[in-house]
C-alpha cells in the first residue's frame, strides 16, 4: 500500500491551483509502489499521477529525478514528464512533502515477462541510455560497489535469522566483488539502476512507457543491463531461462552494441547486482516491524540468483554473446 501520506480535498484545490490543468474530476490512491505516496488524478484535460515524496528520497535529488524524466521524454523516451505549474516550477510542497505531478503511460506491467517482453525491455533499455547522454546533472550510484559493505554491516549479526551462515556468505562474496570492481573500467552514463518488471509498462507486447527514476544514477551502462538480467530472466523457481537472456541481450546489442570488455564484464556485474538487491532487501527486512503495511520483497530470491552467477562464471550462460 503505498498512500502514506493522505491529501484531503482542500489539500488538493490549493495544490492545482499553482497548474493550468483543467478541473479535478477525480483523485485516488494507488495501492501499488512501496516508496512513495501515489495518487492517479484525472481532470478535465489529462490523467496524471501525483508522487509525494517520502522520507527515503533525498529532496537534494528530486532536481535530477525530475530533470532526467524531462530530459528523456524530450528525447523520445515513453517516460512520465513532470508538469509544470504556472510559476515554472515541476517540484512544490503538497502536506509537508515534496510533491510533483507527472504525465500518466498507458499500459500494465508484467508478471511474468516472455522473451518478447525481454527482448523490447533490452531495447528500451540501449535507448534510455542513449538519450540520457548529455543530461547536465551529475549522481554518483550510492549503492554500488562502495555503498554494499555498509549494509552488510547494518545487517551483521542478524542475518543468520534469516538464513543459517548468511553474514560469512555475504563478507566473503563483497571481498571477491570489492577487488574484482575495483578492476573495471566500463562506459558508463545515466542508468535507471531499479528497471525491474513492475517499472516498465506494456500495451500487449509493446513497450508503452519506463516509469520510477528514483534510483537512477550515473553508473556502468552493463551494470544496469545485468540488473535487468537478474530481475527479467529468471524463472519462478529460480533457474536462468537462456531464451530470455539472449532475447534481453541480442534486442540491447543491436541498439546499443556492448564492447568485448562489457560482454566479459557481465558475469561479475550481475553478481554486484544480485548482492545490491540482496543486501537493500535484506536491512529492510530486519527493519520492518512486523505488521507494517509495506510489501517486504524476498532477501533470499537474490542469495539464489548470485549463487547461479558464482557457478556460472561466463556470460556464455546469460544464452547469448557478440
Ligand atoms: N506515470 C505513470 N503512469 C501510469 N502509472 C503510473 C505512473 N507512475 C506510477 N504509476 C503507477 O503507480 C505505481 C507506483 O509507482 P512507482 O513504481 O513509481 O512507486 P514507488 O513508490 O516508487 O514504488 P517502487 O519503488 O516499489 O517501484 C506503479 O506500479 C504504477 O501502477
Ligand atoms: N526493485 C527493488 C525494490 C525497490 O524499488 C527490489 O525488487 O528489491
Amino acid at each position: 500500500m503505498a498512500v502514506y501520506t493522505e491529501v484531503t480535498d482542500d489539500d488538493l484545490a490549493a495544490f492545482m491551483a499553482a497548474y493550468d490543468i483543467g478541473d479535478v474530476v477525480s483523485f485516488k490512491g494507488i495501492a501499488e509502489g512501496v516508496e512513495n505516496s501515489n495518487y492517479l488524478l484525472v481532470t478535465t484535460r489529462a490523467r496524471f499521477i501525483l508522487t509525494l515524496y517520502e522520507k527515503r528520497v533525498e529532496r537534494g535529488d528530486l532536481p535530477f529525478f525530475l530533470g532526467l524524466m524531462e530530459h528523456l521524454a524530450g528525447r523520445g523516451i515513453e517516460c512520465p514528464l513532470p508538469v509544470r505549474g504556472r510559476d515554472g516550477e515541476a517540484l512544490r510542497m503538497l502536506c509537508g512533502r515534496p510533491a510533483a505531478l507527472v504525465t500518466f503511460l498507458d499500459g500494465v506491467s508484467v508478471r511474468r515477462p516472455t522473451a518478447r517482453h525481454c527482448a523490447a525491455l533490452g531495447q528500451a533499455l540501449a535507448e534510455l541510455h542513449a538519450a540520457a547522454e548529455g543530461f547536465p546533472i551529475r549522481r554518483p550510484n550510492a549503492l554500488s560497489v562502495a555503498g554494499w559493505r555498509p549494509l552488510a554491516e547494518a545487517a551483521r549479526g542478524r542475518s543468520d535469522a534469516v538464513l543459517d551462515g548468511l553474514d560469512a556468505e555475504i563478507s566473503a562474496e563483497l571481498d571477491h566483488l570489492e577487488a574484482a570492481f575495483a578492476r573495471l573500467d566500463l562506459p558508463g552514463g545515466v542508468i535507471h539502476a531499479d528497471l525491474f518488471p513492475n517499472n516498465v509498462l506494456f500495451l500487449g507486447e509493446r513497450l508503452s512507457g519506463l516509469i520510477d527514476f528514483y534510483f537512477a544514477c550515473d553508473d556502468a551502462f552493463a551494470y544496469d543491463v545485468a540488473i535487468c538480467l537478474n530481475a527479467w530472466c529468471f524463472e519462478p523457481d529460480l533457474s536462468f531461462n537462456v531464451t530470455k537472456g539472449r532475447a534481453l541481450l541480442a534486442a540491447y546489442h543491436a541498439a546499443r552494441p556492448l564492447s568485448g570488455p562489457e560482454v566479459d564484464a557481465l558475469p561479475t556485474l550481475a553478481r554486484g547486482a544480485a548482492i545490491r538487491f540482496l543486501l537493500t532487501r535484506l536491512v529492510d527486512w530486519l527493519d520492518t516491524p512486523p505488521g507494517a503495511l509495506v510489501k517486504k520483497l524476498d532477501p533470499l530470491e537474490y542469495l539464489k540468483k548470485l549463487r547461479f552467477h558464482q557457478q556460472a562464471g561466463s556470460a556464455e550462460a546469460f544464452g547469448w554473446r557478440p
